[in-house]
């Protein structure tokens, strides 16, 4: 029988040995909730001109000191700006200039007056009915970023803003870490692929599949190495193959310890340093594996679907993450909810529950418990989140406040 360590324990060690980063260049359009794997530097002035925050008309700011409605200036006009026009004229000395919002300020004007604030005289002028400072109006050239500040730090996650800015720079390829590749094994004589017609004492895939879902949702790029049958040298080759191509390995099925369960032994015959831990003290999930073969991190989850999906979450989850340079785990992923009822646990293991939730008119949500085996998947079809009962408590008692990790979108 296998040694069973804690939860933290099993994450800790897990995360002491992801350390290695893989960097790529990525199309910035393509780079959302990614990480920068470097510093990001402006290449120009933005705005790379002057611009209006308005529509009226580009002066001289000196011009229209002492304006008002009642002693308005008069300015000569000197012309309009075209949108998207370089404007090479400069205005002297009592002249002024219509202007768009987002139009170029031509050369010595230093503000602009609302179309609002001032009225026409005749063609060739304009009445200014206010004095406005230096710089009204007005956004600078480079106000927004000048040339060669910071515009991204390294171990950032791209936001849509960051996309946009990206975009107004010209900076089309940023390094970002890479997505892991994760191979994905499913074990088991008894398993037929979806499409298959069943025969009796099969039964469909469920692990391959869903698993992909969850490496896909990770951000991580899933590869599927098949169903393999409970066959040492068909697991060895193909655990062989899946290590070298891949960043990352899941096994489902064969965790547990009886002369069928390959994993743990194939992990250990591809070499140093093998299994860093099999079993851990939750519930479900206590065979799951986690281990080394040149490097590779391979999980080895529990055959049951509702096991392999909620140590995926506990584990490989924030190994993936861990990769992609976010931080491993993501608090927004879980609300606060009441239990409905009470719960009991085994002192010395962490139990995982799934619920159901439901909005209450007051806004707060209430968590029902769906209880089941691990071998049911429909328990976590019909599960909304799953709450943790911590090693060292009994149970929840009904009305408590507890944490729900989301396993899906609340509604
Ligand atoms: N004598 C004991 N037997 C078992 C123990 C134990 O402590 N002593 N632990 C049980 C627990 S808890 C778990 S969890 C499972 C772990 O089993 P394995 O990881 O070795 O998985 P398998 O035996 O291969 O499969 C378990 C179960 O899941 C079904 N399965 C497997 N793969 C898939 C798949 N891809 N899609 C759908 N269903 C799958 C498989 O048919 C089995 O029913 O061990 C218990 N036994
Ligand atoms: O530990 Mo098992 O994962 O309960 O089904």
């Amino acid at each position: 029988m296998f040694e069973v360590i804690s939860v933290d324990k099993a994450r800790e060690k897990i995360l002491q040995y992801l350390n290695k980063k893989k960097i790529e260049k990525v199309y910035f359009s393509e780079a959302l909730g990614r990480v920068t794997a470097e510093n990001i530097y402006s290449p120009m002035n933005l705005p790379p001109f002057s611009r209006s925050t308005v529509d009226g008309y580009a002066v001289r700011s000196s011009d229209t000191i002492g304006a008002s409605e009642s002693l308005p200036a008069l300015l000569n006009l000197k012309g309009i700006i075209e949108m998207g026009k370089s404007s090479d004229i400069a205005i002297n000395s009592e002249e002024a200039m219509g202007i768009s919002t987002g139009g170029m300020l031509p050369e010595n004007a230093d503000a602009v007056v609302m179309m609002e604030n001032t009225d026409s005289f005749d063609d060739g002028s304009i009445l200014i009915n206010e004095s406005v400072a230096s710089g009204e109006n007005v956004i600078w050239e480079g106000e927004d970023i000048k040339s060669k500040e910071l515009v991204l730090k390294k171990d950032h996650v791209i936001r849509e803003q960051d996309i946009g800015a990206l975009s107004a720079l010209g900076i089309l390829e940023i390094f970002v870490y890479k997505k892991p590749t994760v191979g994905i094994i499913s074990t088991g004589d008894e398993l037929v692929s979806p499409e298959e017609e069943l025969t009796p004492g099969k039964i469909r895939d469920i692990n391959s599949w869903a698993i992909k879902a969850c490496v896909e949702k990770a951000q991580a790029i899933p590869k599927f190495y098949g169903i393999i049958q409970d066959e040492q040298d068909e697991f060895y080759e193909t655990l062989t193959r899946s290590q070298i191509e891949c960043d990352l390995v899941i096994i489902s099925g064969g965790s547990s310890v009886g002369t069928r369960d390959l994993a743990a032994k194939t992990i250990n015959d591809l070499g140093e340093p093998g299994v860093i831990f099999h079993g851990v003290s939750v519930k479900p999930g206590k065979p799951t594996i986690f281990g080394l073969a040149q490097d590779t991190p391979i999980f080895g989850l529990s055959g049951n679907p509702v096991s392999a999906l909620v140590t995926f979450d506990l584990f490989v989850r924030p190994a993936i993450r861990r990769l992609l340079g976010l931080k491993p785990y993501d608090e927004s992923e879980q609300v606060s909810a009441r239990i409905t009822r009470n719960l009991s646990s085994k002192g010395g293991r962490e139990d995982y529950i799934r619920v159901s939730l439901t909005r209450k008119n007051d806004g707060t949500l209430e968590a029902e418990p769906i209880l089941g085996e691990s071998g049911l998947i429909f328990t976590l079809v019909e599960a909304d989140g799953i709450i943790r009962i911590p090693q060292n408590t009994e149970g929840i008692t009904a009305g408590e406040s507890v944490q729900v990790f989301k396993r899906g979108v609340i509604k």
